[in-house]
């Protein structure tokens, strides 16, 4: 089988590093190209500099030249971003795994529509521990439907800039689509002031932000005389960008649809 040329947008990013070190660490994959902005300190540098390697694949801005002859792009990036390599995959023919997450409904849309054309693996998480724990959510939820209070709490680093985190908002969607709620009308993000009592239909959410965390989600089930809490802590970016690559050799040789984690894992 031919290897699976990879190009990794964002290269200089947290996940970006990690991601072409995945790369380089896999059989059956090859680093295509590294891709970073127009105004990146990283342009010119060899792609495996954060890891101490020399590829040979030098990081670039030139995206037109990177997708020619590519297998698929991997993108944890900005939504604004993401929107821009996905128009352009679309027009080459280039499959996508997308770790990026704050997308609006649009931008969601857009993502849906392109993968009419190619195929797209879209995820607020690659790891297998929060995959697994979407399926005990819905467990959960189903067990603890009445008497529980469900809040959700995520803690990540300093330098987040989208919050709740997609995986927090994703964990509220399984919640309430196993309990037969809307998240748009039942999510309370925060409280603040003289709230009044807990409406029990809501799904709360706490954001903490603060140095190195990587990672971590609880969703906290409470009743009157007992909790259950169910927890994800990742300790390495290693285990998301795993994932990703994961996610890239899964698609092999579809050539159009849109996918999650659950399909790669086969949780569905
Ligand atoms: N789905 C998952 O498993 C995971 C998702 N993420 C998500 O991945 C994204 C990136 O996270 P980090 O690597 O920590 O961020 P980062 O800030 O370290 O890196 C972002 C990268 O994107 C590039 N970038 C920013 N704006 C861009 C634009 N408009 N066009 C092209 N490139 C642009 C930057 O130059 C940088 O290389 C975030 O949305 C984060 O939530 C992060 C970890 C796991
Ligand atoms: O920004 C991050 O770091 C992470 N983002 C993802 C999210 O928003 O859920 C996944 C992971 O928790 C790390």
């Amino acid at each position: 089988m031919s290897e699976l040329n990879l190009v990794i947008v964002g290269a200089g990013g947290r996940m970006g590093r990690a991601l072409i070190e995945s790369t380089l660490n896999t059989p059956g994959c090859r680093l295509h190209a590294a891709l970073e902005r127009a105004d990146s300190p990283f342009l010119g540098q060899d792609a495996g500099l954060f890891s101490g390697q020399t590829t040979g694949v030098t990081i670039t801005a030139d995206l037109a030249a990177a997708l020619q002859g590519a297998d698929l792009l991997i993108d944890f990036t900005r939504p604004e971003g993401t929107l821009a390599y996905l128009a352009a995959c679309r027009a080459a023919g280039v499959k996508m795994v997308i770790g990026t997450t704050g997308f609006d409904d649009a931008g969601k849309a857009a993502i849906a529509e392109a993968a009419k054309e190619i195929s797209i693996v879209f995820a607020a998480n690659y790891s297998v521990g929060v995959n697994l724990t979407f399926k005990l959510l819905e467990v959960a939820s189903r067990v603890l439907a009445d008497g529980f209070d469900i809040e959700i709490i995520e803690a990540h680093h300093r330098y987040k800039v989208d919050a709740p985190s997609g995986t927090a908002l994703r964990m509220g969607e399984v919640i309430a689509d196993t309990l037969g709620r809307d998240l748009k009308t039942c999510a309370v993000y925060g409280r603040e002031g003289i709230t009044g009592e807990r409406d029990p239909n809501t799904i709360g959410f706490a954001t903490v932000r603060g140095g190195d965390v990587v990672g971590d989600h609880t969703v906290l089930f409470a009743a009157l005389g007992e909790r259950v809490e169910i927890s994800h802590k990742a300790s390495s970016r290693a285990t998301f960008a795993n994932g990703a690559v994961r996610a890239a050799r899964w698609l092999g040789d579809k050539t159009s649809g849109l996918f999650d984690m659950q399909d790669v894992l086969q949780l569905k």
